[in-house]
């Protein structure tokens, strides 16, 4: 019998002029981006709390505080992918991951190949192993405002 754990993680970011829109690890052209100490990826820290939940680790803010200017600016790929060791570090397989972006604008569907690859990539998996979804909230709320966006994720680690 393996040793089965789920995590689950939540995110939000609010959307700004300026700024790059960065989901998944895509650079998504966009009116506005999300405003955050590193990229701001909403759906890897999803992600990343997700994982780290399973694992009973924490969170991002604990390990990647935003008062440490190490973190300023970075890339939240080579978060995730830290994340993924710490995980791996307690003995622990990835087995899947299923991410949904929460926002109004702008479609997300075009990327969603891309994304699922850069998280396969990150965390070592299979492609039909990552899920990553994106709904509106119908104008409804600060997401159907656009002030911002949101992001869910559940992931599944074992033991063998
Ligand atoms: N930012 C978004 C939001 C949604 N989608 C896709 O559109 C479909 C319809 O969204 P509803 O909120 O009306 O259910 C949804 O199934 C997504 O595939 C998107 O690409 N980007
Ligand atoms: C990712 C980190 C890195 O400093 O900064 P932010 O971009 O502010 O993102 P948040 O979701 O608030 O998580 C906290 C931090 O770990």
């Amino acid at each position: 019998m393996s040793d089965f754990r789920i995590g689950n993680g939540f995110d939000v970011h609010k959307l700004v002029e300026g700024r790059k829109l960065i989901v998944c690890g895509v650079d998504i052209p966009y009116t506005a981006g999300l405003l955050g100490h590193s990229d701001a990826d909403v759906a890897l820290h999803a992600l990343s709390d997700s994982l780290l939940g399973a694992s009973a680790l924490g969170d991002i803010g604990k390990h990647f505080p935003d008062t440490d200017p190490r973190y300023a600016g970075s890339d939240s790929r080579v978060l995730l992918r830290e994340v993924a060791s710490l995980v791996r570090n307690q003995g622990y397989d990835i087995g899947n991951v299923d991410v949904t972006i929460i926002a109004q604008r702008p479609k997300m569907a075009p990327y969603i190949p891309v994304m699922r690859q850069n998280i396969a990539s990150d965390l070592g998996l299979d492609v039909q192993s990552v899920s990553v979804k994106a709904t509106t909230t119908e104008g409804l709320g600060f997401t159907g405002r656009g002030e911002g966006i949101a992001a869910m994720s559940t992931a599944l680690i074992y033991k063998k």
